[in-house]
């Protein structure tokens, strides 16, 4: 579904998956830190019976928060129907400065629309990125959604449903509809009202409302859980920002970090001390909060019981009250600073001095690492990072080496490569790792198995989660089911998925803190400027004609394969290599990406080249002047820093995938030259027209043109038919080029298992053959294990015969009411147990009338059995017989044999002394023996 119409579902689809019972449903509450510090019990087996609470508990609120709940019948004065439909919200009526206030609001949807251009939308802009979800920013208007998960995000970052409704108000062109009021005041009511949290390794329940922990005290299961002996509800400072200073920001160049704030390993944090520190700000307006305490193995249960009660409990880390968990020694590079939008989103995450858990999605190539290093330095815990390749492993350990100043003994790799060496030097540090290792379930080496031992069997105070988007929800679930983890933040740059199931993500990890504007990051010059057309090249004749007729797979190749194509890649590679530009051409189809590259003599790296190639190519086309075209399979991507890269063409893709194409438009976004002086980069993509390709091009760009991306369709490329030197200009070479593609049968794409730096030979010498030993049976050597040896005894009295050939189809059949028949035959009448099994398997449940006529059935069996037997048996008698008499005549035609042969001899040697007398030669030699004997 194109995001657009995506987002506008998005609030109804909270209550409709609620119903479909989505387990994913339930935010932080479907936490699995092992809350219990002082006890050893193991708690990474996941609670069954705890999610099936949990999702009743989402079921029965989810309900609650949808937009649809809260609509009303109006009253339109002047409806115009023909024109708005059901749409119609002139009731609303404009405000008399209408013109001035920049936003326009859908009731029924929740659908926000921004006026770019109005003055005020920079600050609206500001508001919405934290209540609402960004659909669509092109050049004048923006849009956005108000959901539950957004305005739970609002929430979570501090606003106030009072401040949400009232800054609405405000930037509105029409009073707030009701619907959205009762939506916003449903949605936050109940979300943030109950914090858990985590202060010098003690559990609080926390609340700005005394009322609601009271509420909460009376409640049976809660009350009791409260810790005994210590006052029932403490009253403090509202936490803040307070002393926190985010390393990196101009805040933190001119202030320094509250010294001893960080306790030292296991000294608990002197209250008094925090608090001198909290109120240094303001004295005036202090906020409070009130909280009790529980045990840490109960946090579970008053996690349940809240979401049971309507109040999913948010989870905040108090990194600075920690006394647990080691310090570690890590803080920024000096001299180093965080661009304004790292500093937004940081300032999401610890809004008010703790660390919330969520997701933080930033544009490709604009600085998510030092996102998360600036994070762990904050946070100054045990870090675990987890990636999607070994060389982003390799990646992030060296960006954390460059930007920050932890020893490199402390931070550790822990991939299929590396095994972590000998551990960290301290008592804690960071280990960088890959979501298949922390997950895989195959057995492990010995020392992987200790280095997962390490990482399972200790508290983490972060885990940095990168390209969040990727990983499917049941691989998140293994991973913070193992690792235990304070805060977890996931880094994306396009939290888009094609099967829709992103949204997971708000309840696996955390809401999203802050989603930065393509755009405006462009606009800033943090990422470059790029073009994107759209060049459409037809296809002769010859081809399209073949295009038509071919399969789906063949056509694909076909439209790939366009010699038109081949020319207008051959042009735009010439005409960007004049301009000293560094070109990157993706294919998906390997073998559309050998032919281009071969044809047009450049380097090519694909999923087959080898680690030590793939190195030198990178190399010589990041450095070597004489290299600026490089063609790349799938398997670049992601991850690949090619800061020298300035265009990019596309000749192949994965169909519609917006992701894909969000991803490639990245490669060329941390180019170099952006700074300079009206740079631009190019994203071209080759597209064959009038074929599949066009409809696939217009899927895939969605996403960007929703973060203001627009992209020129080119027809024609100036001057193309004039230029010298174009492959496949004749047509002669079109024809052969023809004949070789319909004659290719290697058409698969690549099937990416790694990335462009990990090559597969890991996966090719997991494939190769290997002996093993396994428990069977000698019919499995035949094949025959998934027949079923079925007795059908046609033939009562007959020795068992098995029909296979009827089995099989039985078995393919089984809902076949005529095999179920045969089968029961068998029951009945051979009395097998096999047919009986089978009977119960594959026959499908029948009603009574079926027993009934196989009662009848069962009696007329009977007498046609016994007239069988009966004729069977003269059968048999007339057959001995008939065997008596041949057996009779076959005596006398032996007696007859014999004596013919006698006589057949007799005659013969009657014959040989008759010729010896007649013959000459006979006659010497009779008497050369009448000569010897005579001797003798
Ligand atoms: N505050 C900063 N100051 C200077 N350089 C920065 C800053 N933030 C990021 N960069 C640089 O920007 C480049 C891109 O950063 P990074 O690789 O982290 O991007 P990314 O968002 O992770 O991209 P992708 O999503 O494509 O992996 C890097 O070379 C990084 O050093």
């Amino acid at each position: 579904m194109p995001s657009k119409r995506k987002a506008e579902v998005l609030i109804q689809r909270g209550a409709k998956r609620a119903k479909t019972g989505r387990s994913s449903h339930m935010p932080t509450t479907r936490t699995t830190i092992s809350r219990n510090l002082d006890s050893n019990e193991p708690n990474d087996k996941p609670d069954e019976e705890g999610d099936q609470v949990l999702e009743r508990g989402v079921e029965k609120n989810m309900d609650l928060f949808s937009l649809g709940r809260h609509q009303k019948k109006h009253t339109i004065l002047k409806p115009l129907p023909y024109i708005f439909g059901q749409n119609d919200f002139s009731y609303l009526g404009l405000k008399k400065d209408h013109q001035n206030r920049p936003l326009w609001i859908d009731p029924k949807k929740g659908r926000i629309i921004l006026e770019s251009f109005n003055p005020l939308a920079e600050q609206a802009q500001d508001f919405l990125t934290t209540i609402a979800e960004p659909l669509s920013r092109p050049n004048l208007v923006h849009e956005y959604a108000l959901t539950m998960h957004s305005l739970y995000a609002a929430v979570s970052v501090g606003l106030a449903p009072s401040d949400i409704i009232k800054t609405l108000s405000r930037f509105l062109k029409t009073p707030l509809p009701d619907e959205i009021r009762a939506f916003i005041n449903s949605c936050t009511q109940s979300y943030g009202k109950v914090k858990l949290v985590l202060k010098n390794t003690k559990y609080y329940v926390e609340s700005p409302d005394p009322n609601m922990l009271q509420m909460l005290l009376k409640n049976p299961t809660i009350g009791p859980l409260r810790v005994q002996g210590v006052e029932t509800i403490t009253t403090s400072v509202a936490p803040k920002i307070g002393g926190l200073v985010i390393p990196g920001t101009k805040n933190a160049a001119g202030v320094k970090q509250i010294n001893g704030e960080q306790p030292q390993h296991g000294q608990p944090v002197q209250e008094d001390t925090i608090l001198s520190c909290l109120t240094e700000e303001d004295d005036e307006d202090q906020e409070v909060t009130h909280s009790f305490e529980i045990a840490g193995k109960h946090v579970e249960t008053v996690q349940k019981e809240c979401l049971n009660l309507g109040y999913p409990v948010l989870e905040e880390y108090d990194f600075r009250k920690d006394g647990v968990n080691a310090t570690l020694d890590i803080d920024l590079k000096p001299g180093t600073q965080i661009r304004p939008y790292q500093e937004k989103s940081l300032s999401k995450m610890f809004g008010n001095g703790r660390a919330k858990s969520g997701l933080i999605v930033l544009p490709c190539g604009a600085g998510k690492t030092l996102v998360g290093i600036t994070a762990a330095c904050t946070i100054k815990k045990g870090v675990i990072v987890l990636c999607t390749s070994s060389m982003s492993v390799v990646q992030w350990r060296q960006e954390f080496l460059k930007w920050s100043n932890i020893s490199p003994d402390d931070i550790v790799a822990f991939t299929s490569d590396s095994k972590g060496g000998s551990g960290f030097t301290g008592i804690t540090g960071i280990i960088v790792t890959t979501y298949s290792m922390v997950t895989q379930s195959k057995a492990r080496s010995h020392g992987a198995e200790n280095v997962m031992k390490f990482i399972t069997g200790r508290e983490w105070g972060l885990m940095l989660l990168d390209e969040v988007h990727v990983v499917p929800a049941n691989i998140f679930r293994k991973v913070t089911s193992s690792i235990k983890t304070h805060s977890k933040l996931g880094l994306t740059a396009t939290l888009l998925r094609e099967d829709d199931k992103i949204s997971d993500l708000n309840f696996l990890i955390g809401p999203k803190l802050f989603e930065a504007n393509w755009m405006e990051l462009s606009k800033q010059g943090h990422i470059a400027k790029v073009q994107c057309a759209e060049v459409w090249c037809p296809m002769p004749i010859d081809f399209y004609d073949q295009y038509l007729k071919a399969p789906s797979r063949k056509k694909s190749l076909l439209y790939i394969m366009n010699p038109r194509k081949f020319q207008a890649c051959q042009y735009l590679i010439n005409y960007h290599e004049a301009r000293g530009d560094k070109i990157i051409v993706f294919s998906d189809n390997v073998y559309a990406l050998k032919a281009y590259a071969l044809k047009l003599g450049k380097a090519f790296i694909y999923g087959g080249t080898s680690q030590e190639e793939r190195l030198r190519v990178l190399e010589n086309f990041q450095h070597n002047p004489l290299v600026s075209t490089l063609f790349l399979s799938k398997i670049g991507d992601t991850s690949l820093d090619l800061p020298e890269a300035t265009c990019l063409i596309q000749i192949s893709s994965h169909y519609g995938s917006r992701r894909q194409e969000a991803q490639r438009l990245g490669r060329i976004l941390r180019a170099k030259r952006r700074n300079d002086e009206g740079f631009n980069a190019f994203f071209y993509s080759l597209v064959s027209k009038d074929t599949q390709e066009m409809y696939f091009s217009s899927k895939r760009q969605a996403f960007l043109v929703d973060q203001g991306y627009a992209f020129k369709v080119i027809t024609e490329l100036a001057h193309f038919d004039k230029t010298p030197g174009l492959v496949f200009a004749t047509a002669a070479e079109q024809r052969k080029l023809l004949q070789k593609v319909l004659a290719e049968n290697e058409t698969t794409d690549e099937d990416i298992t790694d990335d462009l730096f990990h090559s597969d030979t890991m996966d090719n010498r997991k494939k190769k053959a290997v002996t093993r030993r396994t428990a069977g049976v000698l019919g499995d050597l035949s094949g025959g294990q998934y027949m079923a040896y079925v007795e059908q005894n046609k033939r009562a009295g007959q020795k068992k015969t098995g029909n296979w050939n009827r089995t099989a189809r039985t078995l393919r059949e089984p809902s076949r009411g005529q095999d179920v028949v045969n089968i029961n035959q068998t029951k009945r009448v051979g009395q097998k147990k096999v047919g009986a099994q089978i009977s119960g398997t594959l026959g499908h449940p029948r009603g009574s009338q079926d027993m009934v006529r196989s009662r009848q059935n069962e009696k007329m069996d009977k007498r046609r059995f016994n007239e069988k037997k009966e004729k069977e048996k003269n059968e048999g008698k007339k057959k001995f017989d008939d065997c008596k008499k041949f057996d009779d005549s076959s005596k006398k035609n032996d007696e007859i044999k014999k004596k013919t042969d006698e006589s057949k001899k007799r005659n013969e040697s009657k014959k040989r002394k008759r010729n010896a007398e007649r013959n000459p030669f006979f006659k010497k030699i009779s008497r050369e023996n009448a000569r010897r004997a005579a001797k003798r």
